[in-house]
């Protein structure tokens, strides 16, 4: 293959510096779950190869480790211009690859581009330290310790469906600018989105072996994979499900995991009620609520639940639902499986006494944007992470209970706190278990160099720029002594 794929838009897997077909000869066609057209077709690897790759990304790391830092970012700044010149295309694909609506392709691209090169800046600017004997009792300065950071080896890198640009970029520059070498193993519905952010980088001079593709069935590859002794680092993002199951298996295996959510906002009665409406909306809906930071519940009172419902519902009558390519904010699931999940969720919320406000309507893989009001604990939209357009509102008592619903889930990633009264906000913020806190805004990963973390079923390990640098290097201490 010369390009990364053929005339017949057959993809193939970056190998040693080269696109490769499968031995196999076996294909997976990706299909637009917009309207079911033909995106592509990806290869769908064998065990054998994952092995060549691994043993390539062994020689590619030795490489690319000695390559100086400020030629590392060079190269990603190289990347970021000509995912930029290449947005257009680049956001068509993802348009179609996962039916994510034109704008939010676009952005998608534009700041994956920025984060490529904060990444290449953050690099430049990391610096070792000294530690000198004589702080510890009984220590010398005659003792020095100079402690600098050092790639792990090779990273593997899992990304999820919903964002295979991002956060493919989010794991791979990292790890790249740490010195690491990255094998990513893309979603199998997002795959040719993620291969075109490789080739940017390809192109932008990365030496062989410095970054390759697995693509295939993460059900048929995956444990082979993650359980090779030839990956150093796991960094993955996805369903706690799998993310559960790979730290299972992979023994002994660093591990950075980025799971499920159940974000909750927290409607306080002082809060303003119309920007916390506008926010919620945003946050809930946009790409569908196919967002790990998507807010996934409303918790408030009675007090001002019915005024809160009535400016949500006025919003929600506005948002656009249908093809991504006509801008629609609402578009098709990514998969039927998960158009079902969620009429599962609403039905069952209705027939426990949930009150539809607005939605529950399907046509194929398109959900309505959904909200229901006076949500009970009995009910799985309580608690179930819906990865679709619905909207549950628990009603409480007051706060204590409110923040104590917020934590009873299995889920902590983030939550959002809306109130004018700051001492207020802060003394919930400590209270909630989540790894973080909004307050009056949506819950939301970026900007993409603040930390990002979720607590219990939602995570382990900080991803963010430097945080994820940290991750995927380690100190090395060379200690001298110095004689009399
Ligand atoms: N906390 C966070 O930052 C984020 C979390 N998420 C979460 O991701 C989920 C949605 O993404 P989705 O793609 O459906 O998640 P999945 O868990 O289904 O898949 C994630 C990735 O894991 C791969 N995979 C599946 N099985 C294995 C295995 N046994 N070994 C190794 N890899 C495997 C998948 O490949 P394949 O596609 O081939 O199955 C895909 O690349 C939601 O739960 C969401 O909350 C999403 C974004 C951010
Ligand atoms: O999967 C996700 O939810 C994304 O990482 C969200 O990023 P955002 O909250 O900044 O849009």
């Amino acid at each position: 293959m010369t390009g990364l794929c053929n005339e017949n838009l057959i993809y193939g897997n970056l190998i040693n510096g080269q696109w490769t077909e499968s031995a196999s000869g076996d294909v997976i066609t990706i299909t637009s779950p917009a309207d079911g057209s033909f995106v592509g077709k990806i290869q769908a690897i064998n065990k054998e190869e994952v092995n060549d790759i691994i043993r390539c990304s062994k020689a590619g790391q030795s490489l690319w480790s000695v390559v100086p830092i400020y030629e590392k970012a060079a190269l990603l700044y190289k990347a970021a211009a000509l995912l930029e010149e290449r947005t257009e295309e680049i956001s068509d694909i993802l348009m179609m690859e996962i039916a994510k609506d034109k704008k939010s392709s676009v952005s998608e691209v534009k700041r994956t581009a920025d984060f490529l090169r904060f990444t290449a800046d953050a690099g430049k600017s990391l610096e070792g330290i000294a530690v000198s004997g004589e702080n510890f009792p009984g220590g010398s300065r005659n003792k020095m310790s100079y402690v600098k950071r050092i790639p792990l080896g090779t990273v593997l890198a899992i990304s999820p469906f919903n964002y295979p640009i991002n956060l493919s970029a989010s794991k791979i520059a990292p790890a790249l600018i740490g010195g690491n070498a990255v094998i990513l193993k893309p979603a199998t519905q997002g795959a040719v989105s993620a291969l075109h952010l490789v080739k940017a980088l390809q192109d932008a001079g990365l030496p062989a072996g410095a970054l390759q593709t697995v693509t295939g069935r993460g059900s048929e590859i995956g444990d082979y994979i993650v359980t090779h002794e030839g990956i150093d680092f796991i960094n993955f993002t996805g369903s706690t499900e799998v993310g559960r199951h790979i730290s299972q298996i992979s023994c002994m295996t660093p591990l950075l995991l980025e799971l499920g959510g159940k974000d909750a906002a927290l409607v306080l009665e002082d809060a303003d009620l119309e920007y916390a409406a506008d926010n919620i909306v945003e946050g809930a809906f946009s790409y569908s609520g196919q967002r790990c930071t998507a807010v996934k519940r409303i918790i408030t009172t009675d007090k001002v639940a019915d005024q809160l419902v009535t400016m949500l519902k006025s919003r929600i009558e506005k948002l656009t639902v249908g093809d991504p390519r006509n801008f629609a904010v609402i578009t098709p699931l990514i998969d039927q499986k998960a158009a079902d999940f969620a009429v599962f969720l609403t039905q069952d919320a209705i027939a426990k006494g949930a009150e539809l406000i607005i939605g529950s309507k399907r046509e194929g893989n398109l959900v309505y944007p959904t909200l229901l009001d006076k949500v009970t604990v009995d009910m799985e939209i309580a608690w179930k992470e819906p990865f679709s357009p619905i909207l549950p509102i628990i009603r409480v008592n007051n706060m204590e209970e409110a923040v104590e619903i917020a934590n009873r889930s299995e889920y902590g990633l983030q939550s959002s706190v809306f109130t004018k009264d700051i001492n207020q906000a802060f003394r919930i913020a400590e209270k909630l278990e989540v790894g973080t806190v909004q307050i009056n805004n949506k819950t939301e990963r970026g900007p993409d160099h603040f930390p990002f973390l979720g607590v219990k079923a939602s995570g382990m390990g900080t991803q963010g720029v430097r945080y994820s640098i940290e991750a995927m290097t380690r100190p090395k201490a060379v200690t001298i002594n110095i004689t009399e």
